[in-house]
């Protein structure tokens, strides 16, 4: 029943020929559900009626209960089904395309009757798309477009085919209808229309009222209209009631991703007589002039906006669209109307935003990446409700004439050019406040985790730096602890080899020489070659246990090394309190050159030594264990006092002396605490190889190749010093 009620209707709201299967389908579902919803408004006003009259019954509630699972049943599956209806509604404009363009051919007007005028427009009754333009030698040209309204067309037949469109803004599209073409064409008749045969305009706004109404159980609409018009270039707003007073400078805004007309009447409608009045009171403050070609033609365009704004009752969703309707000036070349002063340079302004308008549209046909929207005021208006993702319609109005064949053509090729642009699918046009909002947030969010990423890449390169710095360290520790082990050795050596020669020197220089003879220097036996050199051994930090063996070998050493050292180490004796002798009892390290020469000028002159003594100065709070942290430690402690009196400088730890192996000196010095100390550092160390080894260590074999040593305990005034002392006056000391 419902539905042959609604294929019914469906026919007669649609007299301009068949309608699509599925749209069919669409209105007699929305037909059926309008039906069913209307039956039980009836059921449910029975029901309160038989409530009024008597308490119910136990099988009246049984069958209110079913009748209201009924209902909420029916109230989803209308819900699903309008969804379903506006995706499918929606797919179809797609599919016909979101740029359409529609051209209207008006009837001869009394004047071109008169005159005679010949038709130049053909129509093919079967083809309501396309239509043929006779030329002047007879040639006829074939436009093609998505409707041909032929001149006996009415308005109903024109808002049938529009009506498609144009409710998409209650879907939350944007959309924007113009009417272009020569003046005269019949573009205010189209969009405006009359009383007897109102325009797309009014019947748009009907429709959305219609709509809805329809609607009011899943959506809440609210719909606003602006008027405005723009003249040579200046927005002028048709709405304002007082007109008596200078027109506002209208300035178009960018804001919240559409464009805005601060200070514009908005006005807020809720019925069609209402928008009937407003739509007269715009039209009639509007600038028309008489022109040759129309006696009330518009010099301006004229913009009617529409804003829907809609909220899903069922999940709160909001939208905002805009629905343009637009009017636009005349498109006649100045030369062919014959206008002069005023007149003229309103044409001027009309052609060159038509100009603008075309640009745009050639930039939007042609995919260019930039559109020119900003040339003129009207592109800039419409920029948010042309090409892209909105929905377009546009009028081509043409004369039949054939007095006006050439302006008909370029109206013509122009609409051609516009049908050719291939626009992306439509997109749905939220609540831009709403939208605005949640575009800040995200735009936060999105800064935000720039920070953390850039502070966590900070971290990242910090660390990444550290543990190279680590590495590095690490190795040059390395190879601190084995040049120090390095050195430590082959002092070990040398002292031994340097002992072995003094004790040998000495027991050939028992017999004195004469008196008289020629003093003999002999120079100090040279080291052996490096590769000869015994093997370098790592240090300990620890004082090793004192041995019988390590006595007797301090001994030995001592009573050698000190014996020539006897003069300076009285003084030094002298000058030691009790507390300067605890001090020195502390390890500690010192290197020595010995001269054994005897006391008197006349003995045989022994050839300059020089020992080095390394003594430990245990740290009472370090783990560190490089001779370079525990010399510096050295320097903080205080047992550096004792250290005072025997060198001049109390930083250094190293000392160089000149010392007689002579005999008659060693018993005194035997007993000098520091070198026992000193020596007993070095009986500790396990038995060299020498002969066997070879460094492999590049900066030890570049330095043995040298004549020079490099001193760790010298590394802090990043100096070198020469090891071997020269042969030099024997009071030299450093
Ligand atoms: N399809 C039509 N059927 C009947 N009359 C029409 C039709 N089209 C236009 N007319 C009439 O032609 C005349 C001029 O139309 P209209 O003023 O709408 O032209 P226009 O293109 O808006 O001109 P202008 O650009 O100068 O404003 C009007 O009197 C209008 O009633």
């Amino acid at each position: 029943m419902s539905e042959d009620i609604a294929l019914g209707r469906n026919k007669e709201t649609s007299p301009q020929g068949p309608t699509l299967p599925i749209l069919q389908k669409i209105i007699s579902l929305s037909y059926q559900i309008q039906n069913l919803k209307k039956e039980h408004a009836i059921l449910s006003h029975q029901v309160k009626n038989g409530n009024t009259d008597s308490f119910p019954g136990p099988e009246v509630l049984e069958t209110l209960h079913l009748l209201n699972n009924a209902y909420e049943l029916l109230k989803k599956k209308y819900l699903e089904e309008s969804s379903e209806r506006r995706r499918l509604y929606n797919e179809v404009i797609e599919l016909k395309g979101n740029i359409r363009v529609f051209c209207r051919c008006r009837p001869l007007n009394q004047v071109e009757i008169a005159n005679g005028s010949n038709y130049v427009a053909e129509f093919d009754p079967s083809l309501d798309n396309e239509l043929h333009i006779i030329s002047s030698d007879s040639s006829k040209k074939q436009f093609k477009f998505d409707h041909v309204f032929k001149p006996e067309d009415n308005q109903e037949a024109v808002f049938a085919q529009t009506k498609p469109i144009v409710t998409s803004v209650l879907d939350g599209y944007n959309v924007c209808i113009f009417a272009y073409g020569q003046t005269g064409t019949g573009k205010t008749f189209t969009m405006e229309g009359t009383p007897e045969s109102r325009g797309v305009n009014y019947r748009t706004l009907e429709e959305l009222f219609r709509i809805s109404q329809e609607r009011s159980g899943i959506m809440r609409y609210e719909l606003f209209v602006s008027m405005l018009e723009v003249y040579n270039e200046k927005i002028r707003d048709l709405l304002v009631e007082n007109s008596n007073q200078p027109p506002k400078k209208l300035e178009i805004k960018q804001a919240e991703g559409t464009q805005e007309v601060p200070g514009l009447v908005e006005t807020r409608v809720y019925g069609t007589e209402e928008v009937w009045e407003l739509l007269k009171s715009g039209s009639q403050a509007r600038s028309v002039g008489s022109t040759s070609a129309n006696e009330l033609s518009s010099r301006s365009h004229c913009l009617l906006r529409v804003t829907v704004k809609g909220q899903s009752l069922i999940d709160g969703q909001k939208t905002r669209s805009h629905l343009w309707l637009v009017d636009l000036a005349g498109s006649e070349r100045v030369g062919k109307i014959e206008v002069e002063g005023e007149r003229l340079k309103e044409s001027q302004f009309i052609n060159k935003s038509l100009s603008a308008l075309g640009d745009v549209i050639s930039a939007l046909a042609s995919k260019t990446g930039h559109i020119p929207y900003r040339n003129s005021k009207l592109t800039h208006m419409l920029q948010s409700s042309l090409g892209g993702d909105c929905k377009t319609l546009m009028f081509v109005q043409i004369s039949p004439s054939a007095a006006d064949l050439g302006e008909s053509l370029c109206s013509l090729n122009f609409a051609a050019r516009v049908r050719g642009i291939e626009s992306g699918p439509a997109r749905k046009q939220a609540d831009f406040t709403e939208l605005f909002k949640y575009k800040q947030m995200a735009e936060k969010l999105q800064h935000d985790e720039k920070e953390t990423k850039k502070l966590q890449e900070n971290l990242q390169s910090l660390q990444l730096k550290i543990a190279a710095r680590e590495h590095k360290c690490r190795g040059l520790q390395e190879k601190v602890r084995e040049l120090e082990n390095q050195l430590v050795e082959e002092r070990k050596t040398r002292l031994k080899q340097e002992t072995r020669a003094l004790a040998a020197s000495s027991q050939s220089s028992l017999p004195s020489p004469k008196q008289g003879e020629k003093t003999k220097v002999e120079r100090k036996p040279p080291l052996g070659p490096s590769k000869l050199r015994l093997p370098l051994r790592r240090i300990t930090n620890f004082i090793p246990p004192p041995s019988p063996l390590h006595t007797m070998k301090i001994k030995t050493t001592a009573s050698m090394v000190q014996s020539s050292m006897q003069d300076k180490e009285n003084i030094a004796r002298t000058s030691m309190t009790g507390r300067e002798t605890k001090s020195l009892l502390q390890p500690r390290r010192i290197s020595m050159a010995a001269r054994p020469t005897t006391a008197t000028s006349a003995q045989v002159r022994q050839p300059k030594r020089r020992v080095s003594i390394a003594t430990f100065h245990p740290e009472p709070n370090s783990n560190l264990t490089t001779p370079l942290h525990t010399s510096a430690s050295r320097l903080k402690n205080k047992g550096a006092v004792g250290r005072q009196s025997f060198v001049k400088d109390p930083r250094k730890a190293r000392y160089s002396r000149l010392f007689s192996p002579l005999p008659e000196f060693r018993s005194a010095s035997e007993t000098t605490p520091t070198v026992m100390r000193s020596s007993s550092k070095f009986m500790g160390s396990p038995p060299t190889q020498a002969g066997s080894w070879k460094p492999r260590h590049p900066t030890v074999v570049a330095l043995q190749k040298k004549s020079l040593v490099w001193s760790p305990l010298k590394s802090r005034g990043v100096k070198y010093r020469k090891s071997l002392l020269p042969s030099r006056p024997s009071t030299e000391m450093q």
